[in-house]
């Protein structure tokens, strides 16, 4: 799938060449009335779903059922489970544990982060290494992009080794809590999967080494904008790891490819969107799907979301299970390849826009 890029879109004359931030630009006091034309994208509206069309009723996973349920419960959380991996490679999960209070505080800590002054925010600028201890910027990489992302964002890696920012002054603390809380949520939903494929319960656990997991918490801000239709927040990818949190403030944005339409993705405030990413798919040998997805902006209010990325060690090296090819009979369709070398990789911006798996497909 080729984005489209806007020829005729009236764009707004601000040359935005030195921008570093889409927030200060949009809310800067000559506000965007129209799309600079560095950032036009458009959106085929006749891509959409039917949000109310059952085919796009997004499913939803009770884990109080997988934790604290009967064993029959449990045994057919995992079965929907299947069907939910291979069809869609996206849910929602509710009853998590996470207090909903942590998740709000989450977001509020972010919205601290991105309202702090520009010249504050560039201290965490640093480089272009995905595996740094942190990172703010804008659109994804500002020397390679062609279109520019009507978005600023930060990561921070916090396992196996927790990295915060230190300013908002409470980030710390509350992004220490709400990744360790998240975590625990992701290993349960990675137990439940490795039972779903009908391997042992830590199975992924420890063929990927989680002990050692990488975990990430990155947060994106999507400034209200001018022409939603005519900008793109994040266009579509898949991510790298196995499984994504994903949490959001009031505003709606995410959107998942589900049979050949985008879908935008509204569920219980406290629950957690979960995305499986490409790891997943290639541990599987393609069985289960790392999901197509995207941010879309809107013309009503900031939108915040924040993404907790979880996979392998960054030494793993990743290629389908033994295991699950033999049950199968089928060959591996995926080359082996670091999880270090495959994100660095995707973040070189050669695959901006294309899935990372085109170049470890057999
Ligand atoms: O903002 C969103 O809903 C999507 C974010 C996302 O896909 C990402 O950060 O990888
Ligand atoms: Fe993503």
């Amino acid at each position: 799938m080729a984005p489209a890029i806007a020829q005729n879109v009236e764009t707004s004359t601000v040359t935005p060449t030195k921008v570093t931030s889409i927030k200060t630009l949009a809310e800067s006091s000559a506000a965007l009335s129209s799309v600079p034309s560095a950032y036009a994208f458009t959106i085929n509206p006749n891509d959409e779903a039917d949000p109310n069309d059952p085919e796009f009723a997004v499913p939803i996973i009770d884990m109080s059922l997988l934790t604290c349920g009967s064993p029959d419960q449990r045994s057919k959380i995992i079965q929907d489970l299947v069907k939910i991996c291979q069809e869609w490679g996206f849910f929602i999960v509710i009853n998590h544990g996470v207090p909903e209070s942590l998740m709000k505080a989450m977001i509020d800590s972010c919205h601290g982060f991105f309202s702090l002054p520009e010249s504050e925010k560039q201290e965490f600028k640093s480089g272009n290494d995905v595996l740094e201890m942190f990172k703010y910027g804008t659109s994804y990489n500002l020397a390679l992009d062609k279109v520019l992302l009507w978005r600023d964002f930060f990561k921070v890696r916090t396992h196996p080794e927790f990295y915060s920012l230190n300013k908002p002054a409470s980030f710390s603390e509350i992004s220490l809590e709400f990744s360790k809380r998240t975590r625990e949520v992701a290993l349960e939903i990675i137990k439940a999967i490795s039972e779903s494929l009908g391997l042992e319960p830590n199975y992924i656990y420890d063929a990927m080494n989680m002990d050692r997991g990488l975990q990430m918490l990155a947060g994106n801000y999507y400034p209200l904008c001018p022409q939603p239709e005519h900008a793109i927040g994040i266009p579509h990818h898949t991510d790298h790891g196995l499984v994504t949190l994903l949490i959001q403030n009031e505003m709606k944005g995410l959107q998942v490819e589900h049979n050949g339409k985008w879908l935008t993705v509204d569920g219980p405030a406290n629950g957690f969107f979960v995305n499986l990413a490409d790891q997943m798919q290639i541990l599987t040998n393609g069985k289960y799907k790392s999901v197509m997805h995207r941010a879309i902006v809107n013309n009503k209010a900031a939108r915040i979301s924040i993404a907790i990325p979880h996979g392998p060690s960054v030494d793993t090296t990743i290629a389908p299970s033994p295991e699950l090819c033999d049950r199968e009979g089928q060959a591996p369709k995926y080359l082996a390849m670091n999880y270090k070398e495959y994100i660095q990789l995707q973040q070189s911006g050669k695959n901006y826009m294309k899935s990372t798996f085109d170049h470890i497909r057999v």
